[in-house]
């Protein structure tokens, strides 16, 4: 690059400089005045919500007083909140002010401008800085020089791109430049993906690509569904996309109103600073355990991770037939069918009891719900009978308050319980025995709080035993009679324990959002699925249903389903048909992304060749050959692990030692932890550390480290053609570096690819080589 050239950006770099720390003083100014401000009107606020209320007038006067200092908080508060975001954003610029530059010519007259991460205008309304959001950024990631396109509100526009620059800047110095043709200079792309791993995943505005930049920029489809093989930047696009979507939408839309489904909480710590250095909140995050949790209150939900580990142990043909049945959309379309013409004697009722005396029988509310037509829809009919019962209670309760117990109760309550019963309406009643009568309504009301709670929370019909009646009613074509009896008797049995199985836990919902009408959570604009080849058909379609208002976009990699034979991939259907028949109703927008940027060339061509049905790419970033160490028995494996590990960890920050089974991972880290500093990474752990980690490959979705060992490729540990998934799903977690160890012989996978490998049989070869990341 011409000197000169880089001397007037590196000028102009100054000067955006010195804009940003001038504005920066003056924020500053301004939201200590704010501050200022806010605190005196809250002073004067609590004075005058002091003033005597006794009087109506005075009392009215209060309020209106009141009213209106409350506005004057609001406003300062919303003013403090503006200028806290600015000080934010300049802080964000003032690491590195822009990452690009576009001079583009429209209706004959020519512009220059800068791309940041956020927008910088100054008081004379110059704009020094773009958002890489703003509808004319567009045009950095998508076109190439010559005749372009940039969409606007009103319509899209047309321009000549005549030039694109990239820079790095660091400390405020433009540490590389380039010139460019191509989305993304490859120069700045290749200097992002050598860098070492962090304990954080980094944003990647500056170098989103064209196939990313579409999904992130989608603002049209309702059902935005993303295929991308591992490291092909899901992750990073949808974040890019949330920032995206907050700026687009900033009157409409707040990021309490957009939800993730994380496949860990592990994986929700290793994302939540990629929003903020964005300038934007993180949106809500859920695991799925945590979210059906929440929705089986009382019971244990069986894990992915268990789950997995126990199909590991055994999972016969026609467990897995059963599993799939009940995961399959038509299982929920026979449940609907079910609770559409299930008559009230099939639904079991439960006695509302408390300790031990039945309040309101079972019969006496299927009486209720029977009297109440069947021209009402199920929630309708549901409601109603709930409603009865809460009228039936508090006639209950008149009547209790009348009794020797109340009146019993009453007498042995001290003077300040009595008092607090009556609250503020103390001294209001006409007569003592209104007194009386308010004080025994309340007592009794509160002897039948678990009663009323029972009906609030729908205890009065047995959502259980009615999932069990409905599926003792099926028939499933194909499956045994007696093998699906089984496993009704097995779900009965979990019920009975207080755990369920995912797959009964999402029946479940589903049967009692439908028949209740509750569960749903209209709030949510927008619900993200990482990893969704973990997900059902069934959970897909309950989580549409949960959140009915919500946008949905699905991303995940078939080539990864470690936990599940997705049934999007089963049959001759594609993925895109069949999620589209699985909403019929919804806008379907299908992107691939084929190409992995996370892993050197090396690396990602010896994913592809154990996997050869995914149809990965690598981007071109040299690295060296994956490594594989093999010893006799696991005895000489687990003596050398400390070379092995020392090796790596000499040139890589996190080094991470993957196993197939916790177990596995648990069993190494008590082995190794008195010869190496080591972190074991469980179902528990919330953040990542720098150093060795050991982990079994279901903790590590999503993340990545800069250089992987496989804990021993043998023949005995990945045999079949789901083992392929898993070693594809390890390899790929490496930035730069890939160990596999073997103990006996290599598992065929392995040998009978066309994987590139150098072997090393002996230790000695391992201590004296060196790591050249
Ligand atoms: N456009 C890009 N510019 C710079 N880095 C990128 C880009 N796209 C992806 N990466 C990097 O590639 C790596 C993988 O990205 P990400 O984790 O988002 O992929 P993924 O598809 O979700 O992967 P997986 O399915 O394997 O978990 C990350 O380090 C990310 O920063």
């Amino acid at each position: 690059m011409d000197k000169k050239i880089l001397e007037v950006e590196q000028k102009r770099v100054d000067y955006v400089v010195d804009e940003i720390k001038h504005q920066l003083t003056s924020t500053a100014e301004q939201l200590g005045k704010a501050l200022t401000e806010r605190r005196k009107v809250e002073a004067t606020y609590g004075d005058t919500a002091k003033v005597n209320l006794a009087e109506v007038d005075d009392r009215m006067e209060t309020n209106a007083a009141i009213q209106q200092q409350k506005q004057l908080v609001a406003l300062a508060v919303e003013n403090e909140t503006i200028l806290t975001n600015r000080e934010k954003n300049l802080h964000l610029l003032q690491k590195s002010p822009y990452f690009g530059r576009i001079d583009i010519a429209e209706d004959g007259e020519q512009e220059t401008l800068y791309i940041g991460t956020s927008s910088l205008i100054t008081s004379d309304d110059e704009f020094l800085v773009y958002d890489w959001r703003a509808p004319i950024s567009s045009l950095y990631y998508n076109g190439t020089l010559g005749p372009a396109t940039y969409d606007t509100p009103v319509g899209s526009v047309d321009v000549e791109l005549l030039h694109k620059r990239q820079f790095k800047i660091v400390h405020n110095q433009i540490v590389k430049m380039f010139d460019t043709n191509e989305t993304v200079a490859d120069d700045v792309l290749q200097d992002m993906l050598s860098e070492q791993s962090d304990t954080h995943m980094k944003n990647i505005v500056a170098t989103v690509q064209q196939a990313q930049n579409e999904i992130i920029r989608n603002t049209t489809s309702d059902l935005l569904v993303v295929e991308g093989v591992a490291g092909s930047g899901k992750t990073s696009a949808i974040l890019q996309r949330v920032a995206y979507l907050l700026y687009h939408a900033r009157e409409k839309l707040d990021a309490e109103q957009i939800i993730l489904f994380s496949p860990n909480n592990l994986f929700s710590n290793y994302i939540a600073e990629v929003l903020p250095s964005l300038g934007e909140k993180n949106m809500r995050q859920v695991t799925l355990m945590d979210f059906l949790e929440h929705r089986h209150r009382g019971f244990t939900i069986e894990s992915l991770f268990e789950r997995f580990e126990r199909d590991q142990q055994n999972l016969p043909t026609v467990t897995r037939q059963i599993r799939d049945f009940k995961e399959s959309s038509s299982f929920v379309k026979l449940l609907e069918e079910y609770l559409r013409q299930t008559p009230s004697d099939l639904l079991p009722f439960s006695n509302l009891v408390l300790h031990g005396e039945v309040i309101i029988g079972k019969d006496e509310i299927k009486a209720i719900y029977t009297s109440i037509s069947n021209r009402f829809s199920l929630p309708e009919r549901f409601t109603q009978t709930k409603n009865a019962l809460i009228k039936l209670l508090q006639n209950r309760t008149r009547a209790y308050a009348k009794t020797n117990t109340i009146e019993q109760a009453i007498e042995n309550l001290t003077d300040s319980e009595y008092r607090q019963i009556l609250g503020d309406k103390e001294g209001s009643f006409a007569s003592y025995d209104d007194e009386y009568s308010f004080v025994a309504y309340r007592l009794a009301k509160r002897h039948l709080k678990l009663v009323y709670d029972a009906i609030y929370n729908d205890y009065f019909v047995d959502i259980y035993q009615t999932y069990l009646n409905f599926l003792n009613h099926l028939e499933p074509a194909g499956i045994a009679p007696k093998a699906f009896k089984e496993s009704i008797y097995q779900s009965a049995n979990d019920i009975e324990l207080h755990r369920l199985r995912i797959t009964d836990a999402v029946a479940i919902m589903f049967l009692r959002d439908l028949l209740t009408g509750s569960g749903q959570n209209h709030t949510i604009m927008y619900l993200f699925v990482d990893e969704m080849q973990d997900y059902s058909a069934s959970l897909l379609l309950y989580l549409a249903h949960a959140f009915p208002k919500a946008k949905l976009t699905l991303l995940g990699d078939q080539s990864q389903s470690i936990f599940t034979d997705n049934p999007t991939r089963k049959g001759t259907t594609s993925q895109e048909q069949t999620l589209q028949q699985l909403f019929p109703q919804k806008r379907l927008n299908y992107h691939e992304l084929n190409t992995s940027y996370r892993s050197t060339k090396t690396i990602t061509d010896f994913a592809k060749a154990i996997l050869a049905a995914s149809k990965i790419e690598a981007y071109s970033r040299a690295g060296t050959l994956p490594t594989l160490v093999q010893f006799n028995d696991e005895e000489q494996l687990n003596a050398a692990y400390p070379t092995i590990i020392r090796r790596e960890l000499r040139n890589n920050k996190i080094v991470a030692l993957i196993t197939k089974t916790a177990a596995e991972a648990k069993g190494l880290a008590s082995q190794l932890a008195p010869t190496i500093e080591l972190t074991l990474i469980t179902a528990k752990t919330r953040s990542l550390k720098e150093g060795l980690l050991i982990m079994p490959i279901y903790l590590a979705k999503g993340l990545e480290f800069d250089s992987v060992i496989a804990h021993n490729v043998s023949t005995t540990n990945f045999t079949d053609h789901a083992d392929e998934e898993l070693i594809y799903t390890i390899a790929s977690r490496a930035l730069h570096r890939l160990t596999l160890t073997v103990a006996g012989t290599l598992s065929k996978i392995v040998a009978d690819s066309n994987a590139e490998y150098e072997l090393l049989d002996n230790l000695q070869t391992i201590e004296g080589g060196t790591s050249n990341v």
